[in-house]
């Protein structure tokens, strides 16, 4: 981190002012005092390769430019994890020192992402032998191939085409039509040469739903596409430039019969198909994904913060008293109302990631004794908090941006290229919706067992208890509003299940019924996850070993986040739970004492987040505060500073000009 010494005034006097220490705070978010040493340590090592910095900032590159630039960078980053990993047997430490180097999407995301782990989770040993020590080593380089042009969310209708020829024992790929070409995948689009295709498999004319292949579909020397392949990139989107997204297509493409990836079921030589005991195991890296995908909100809405509340406290305009000098804005109430919820629900997501990394980690493990049980619940949580904290991370990234008015909108804030970033996990991995409804089912089984008396799993076992305890008073209590947001999602899976019930006494079949109650098991979903976070995020606050300082300001975090959603659904809870006008009243006062509580440790707490100005990349957020020069330095990177008069004066302006004369 920069020295003090030239650090903007209302910086210094803010930190001065953080009533706990710091440093305590960053070892207790990365687990411990070694973890964020190691960490910093290998940052260190990635920031002093000289190569990995840029000469000027990626929006002055063209679309090609940049995605070579990104592949440049990430070779050598790829080269310094190697060199660590030799020097120290060990993966380096979790990290996000690619947010400094590559700032977009690394064009190896998937391949680090979702290629490897799909083999890992999804091939027997005999293929992990074969393709993990090549893809580890990046001897080959692979991406995962599931969706479309005409399906992403339902995966059952994938059109890729998977027939086994038992002759040659081989699998024929083939996409027999325009919406059956992959399209979105990572990396594909110049990158990759080997991908994990997601298929529909035929055997002697028969359907076996979707699997996963291996499939090479570049020459590992020349790079150019096999025969049978045609391959290429999408063009750009919202942000992701650098992630090479592509489009595949198979025209009678052979691949051998061990590259279907067997661990759940198999293709034996003479065709016979030996099915899984859980189709839905095929689904397995996605699962794992959404699990991180919680985890990285978290890093998002911390970055964006960072950057909001440090430029609000540099930022000085207008006046609270006009006896007084101009304020910072981050004095104004408002603003802390727009940016301590982003600070709040960083800690919560990451307290939620923690908590489903643990929930992942059993079931996996149960798996492997091919115990089933608790994989549904396992899905449907991740499915939505997935959902719920990539919505709410995107909202929140968007609201620290226009928390810094018009120099929020300039790219070198960083925070447009963060929010299309944040933003698009709403869709990848299973669209929000979508997802939202897998959970709504859980929902709705767990109901109807509710009902049946029968014992619920952990994360819904909450349904029985609020059956029993509706009648009992709310508590104003960071307890009661946990109980409180556990009635709301009673109440409102209960009125989800009953109109399904009403539209089937009406003479609808279940899945008519299903599609009308939609909006209301949509709702469902979204009061369960936050129930479940308010839940999660409150115990582990509780339960921490911070010491009384860093434990008090972490607590008034927590409960600013139970009392911001208390009051966002006010309607909710004054529908479903025993909560009043009056105690609304409280806690629209409580919520205000919060944030006047904070405010002394805005900048402590993100300086507790310890994202270094390469990470944060951003003129508005560096620890120095140094945001006008920074703001003016930028702009005069822009190639049309490097010339006194552009060529388009003497080319169309004066011609204007001229002809407006005569
Ligand atoms: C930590 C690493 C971080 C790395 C970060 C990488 C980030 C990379 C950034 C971008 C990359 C993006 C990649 C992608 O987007 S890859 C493509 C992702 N695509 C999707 O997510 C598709 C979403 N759709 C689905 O998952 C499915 O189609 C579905 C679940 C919506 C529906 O599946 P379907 O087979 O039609 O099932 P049903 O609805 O009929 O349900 C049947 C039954 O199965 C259960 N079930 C469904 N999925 C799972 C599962 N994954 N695990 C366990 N069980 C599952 C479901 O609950 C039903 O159960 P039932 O009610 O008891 O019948
Ligand atoms: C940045 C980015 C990176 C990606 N990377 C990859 C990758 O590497 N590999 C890969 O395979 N894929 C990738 N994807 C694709 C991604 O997984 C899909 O876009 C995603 O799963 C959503 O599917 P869809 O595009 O078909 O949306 P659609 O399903 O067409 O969604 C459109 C609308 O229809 C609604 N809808 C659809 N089905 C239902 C339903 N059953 N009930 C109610 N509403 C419904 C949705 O809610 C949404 O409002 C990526 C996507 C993005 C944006």
């Amino acid at each position: 981190m920069s020295t003090e010494t030239k650090c903007n005034p209302d910086l210094v006097r803010e930190r001065a002012k953080c009533t706990f220490d710091v440093n305590e705070l960053i070892n207790l978010f990365y687990g411990s005092e070694k973890a964020t040493k190691e960490r910093r340590h290998f940052e260190d090592a990635v920031l002093a390769v000289k190569e990995l910095k840029d000469a000027i900032p990626e929006e002055y590159l063209s679309h090609k430019e940049r995605y070579e630039n990104g592949v440049r960078k990430a070779t050598i980053l790829r080269d310094v994890y190697r060199d660590y990993k030799a020097k120290h047997n060990r993966d380096p430490p979790p990290n996000q020192i690619t947010k400094a180097v590559i700032k977009d999407i690394s064009p190896f995301l998937l391949h680090n992402g979702m290629f490897v782990p799909t083999i890992a989770g999804q091939g027997t040993p005999e293929q992990q032998a074969e393709w993990l020590p090549k893809a580890e080593s990046m001897q080959i380089i692979g991406t995962y191939a599931q969706t479309e042009l005409g399906h992403g969310s339902f995966i059952r209708g994938l059109e890729t085409i998977a027939t086994y020829d038992p002759k040659t024992e081989e699998f024929v790929l083939n996409n027999p039509t325009l919406t059956s070409f992959k399209w979105w995948p990572g990396g594909l689009g110049s990158t990759v040469n080997h991908c994990v295709v997601v298929a529909q498999l035929y055997i002697n004319g028969k359907s076996h739903g979707i699997h996963p292949f291996i499939a090479q579909i570049r020459d590992l020397d020349t790079h150019k596409p096999l025969p049978g392949v045609k391959v290429g990139e999408i063009g750009p989107k919202m942000g992701f430039q650098t992630a090479n997204n592509g489009f595949l297509g198979f025209d009678n493409f052979r691949i051998p019969r061990k590259n279907m990836l067997m661990k759940n079921a198999q293709v034996l030589k003479d065709g016979t198909f030996v099915k899984g005991i859980n189709e839905k195991l095929t689904y397995g890296t996605m699962v794992m994904v959404r699990v991180g995908i919680v985890g990285d909100c978290s890093f998002y809405a911390a970055l964006a913060a960072t950057i909001a509340v440090r430029y609000s406290a540099v930022r000085h305009q207008s006046h609270i008293k006009a006896s007084e000098p101009e304020a910072q804005i981050l004095d104004y109430l408002t603003q802390q109302h727009k940016l301590f919820i982003a600070v709040a629900s960083s800690h919560v997501y990451r307290n939620a990631y923690l908590w489903m990394e643990k929930m992942y980690t059993n079931v996996m493990k149960e798996l492997s004794q091919d115990k089933q049980d608790n994989l549904p619940e396992l899905h449907a949580t991740a499915c939505c908090l997935k959902a719920v904290c990539s919505r709410d991370a995107g909202s929140l990234v968007e609201e620290c941006r226009l928390a810094c008015g018009g120099h929020g909108y300039m790219a070198s804030s960083n925070l447009p290229l963060t929010y299309g970033v944040t933003i698009a996990a709403v869709t990848y991995e299973g669209e929000r919706t979508v997802l939202l409804l897998q959970t709504a089912r859980y929902l709705m089984k767990a109901w109807m067992a509710a009902l049946k008396g029968k014992v619920l799993s952990p994360s819904v076992s909450y349904l029985l208890n609020s059956l029993k305890e509706s009648k009992k008073p709310w508590q104003n209590t960071p307890e009661g509003i946990v109980k409180g947001f556990q009635h709301v999602s009673f109440g409102k899976v209960k009125a989800a299940y009953e109109t399904i019930q009403k539209y089937m006494k009406q003479g609808k079949d279940y899945e008519d019924a299903w599609n009308l109650a939609s909006v209301q098991l949509v709702k469902a979903s979204e009061a369960h996850s936050r129930a479940i976070l308010c839940e999660v995020s409150w115990e582990a606050v509780c339960s921490s070993s911070a010491s009384p300082n860093l434990s008090r300001v972490l607590q008034q975090l927590a409960q600013l986040y139970l009392t911001y959603w208390t009051l966002e659904t006010s309607g909710d809870l004054l529908l479903y739970s025993n909560i009043t006008k009056d105690d609304l009243i409280i806690l629209r006062d409580k919520y205000e004492e919060l944030l006047v509580a904070i405010r002394p440790n805005a900048v402590g707490l993100v300086d507790g987040f310890d994202l270094r100005d390469e990470i944060l990349n951003s003129t508005l957020g560096s620890y120095d505060g140094r945001v006008y020069e920074r703001l003016m330095e930028e702009a005069l990177k822009s190639p049309l500073n490097q010339e006194t008069v552009n060529s388009s004066f003497h080319k169309y302006l004066k011609p204007m000009m001229e002809k407006a004369k005569l």
